[in-house]
């Protein structure tokens, strides 16, 4: 797959170890930073790679900042974009299964590289189920369209 990637100074670590894990699994990553450790914005970071997922420039996007929290939020905010906030293998394995979360966002804070990775594995090797996960994902498309 062709993924994009970023966090904030929170996530920088973090960042790098699964950008690792996801080359070893064989996909394309696009990196967005930041390249130094320097204090940013999550917002700042969280546009390159909710814009090209939106935009079909990426098949899956993952961000990275100090609880997940601020990045997911900001996300959020994207039309297209079904952002995850995710901290246990079994939430990683039914945002995909369900919601079909196009973006995934963690905290460097709150886990360790272990089961970072381990998360990351498992959203990327689940499919969307479709059938009334899909009525109820385009109901909330439906509300984005709307507003
Ligand atoms: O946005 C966040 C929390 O919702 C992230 O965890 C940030 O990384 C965090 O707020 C950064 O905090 P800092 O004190 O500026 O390092």
């Amino acid at each position: 797959m062709n993924i994009a990637i970023s966090s904030d100074h929170g996530g920088n670590n973090l960042r790098k170890e699964i950008m690792g894990l996801l080359t070893e699994m064989g996909h394309q990553v696009t990196d967005f930073g930041p390249q130094t450790l320097d204090s940013v914005d999550y917002p700042d970071y969280a546009k390159p790679v909710c814009e090209g997922v939106a935009g079909g420039d990426f098949e899956a996007g993952i961000l990275i900042c100090g609880t997940g929290i601020g990045m997911s939020i900001a996300a959020n905010k994207y039309k297209g974009i079904r952002c995850a906030l995710v901290h246990d293998v079994f939430s990683a394995k039914m945002t995909k299964c369900h919601n079909n979360s196009n973006v995934l966002a963690m905290g460097e804070r709150v886990i360790g590289p272990g089961l970072a990775r381990e998360i990351v594995a498992t959203w990327l090797t689940n499919e969307f189920e479709g059938g009334r996960h899909e009525t109820r994902v385009n109901k909330v498309a439906a509300i984005e369209s709307s507003r």
